[in-house]
């Protein structure tokens, strides 16, 4: 199975291609900051098996299968995966909405350690990242990804 297709389009706009269902960044209400200028809006989907999701480090695609159990990307998370291309894509940022439970926490978050890993290979205890969130039961979903960081700190140093 493939990743979900999106096309992006325009200012703002993006256009499902394969059971994302989108929406136009400007068509509802508020106004839409500089760094919101590309929406993402899942509602349904299928998931993407972890062995199929590329360019995922395979120390990562160990941990999430094994130490946090999961099988699969929901599609929240195959989305951002795809538009950022891993976490390796600076072309743009993302404003994400997708609804609660969907996998908003590890969609951010895997990208992020997986442009780590990619970028410190075997460096243990250079991995630093800032996730700043609203309030402290989403800080708590965040320790989630904890075990996705533990190869990372426990890499031998590239002396
Ligand atoms: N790929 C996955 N496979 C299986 N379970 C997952 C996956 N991703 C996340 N989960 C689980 O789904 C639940 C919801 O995930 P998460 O808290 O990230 O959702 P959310 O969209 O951030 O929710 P909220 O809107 O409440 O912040 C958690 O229990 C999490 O462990």
């Amino acid at each position: 199975m493939a990743l979900p297709q999106l096309e992006v389009k325009g200012n703002g706009a993006v256009k499902d291609l394969h059971g994302l269902r989108t929406s136009e960044a400007h068509g509802g209400a508020g106004p839409v900051l500089p760094w919101m200028r590309i929406l993402l809006t899942t509602e349904s989907g299928k998931g993407v098996p972890i062995q199929k999701v590329l360019g995922l480090d395979v120390h990562l695609a160990s941990e999430l299968q094994n130490a946090l159990g999961f099988q699969e990307l929901f599609p929240v998370q195959a989305a951002v995966w795809q538009h950022s291309a891993g976490g390796l894509s600076s072309a743009h940022d993302l404003c994400v909405a997708a609804p609660t439970g969907s996998g908003k926490t590890l969609a951010y978050a895997l990208p992020l350690v997986n442009a780590l890993t990619e970028q410190l290979p075997g460096r243990a205890g250079l991995l630093r990242f800032l996730v700043v969130l609203p309030t402290r039961d989403l800080a708590a979903q965040v320790l989630m990804i904890g075990p996705l960081t533990l190869p990372l700190q426990s890499a031998p140093s590239a002396t």
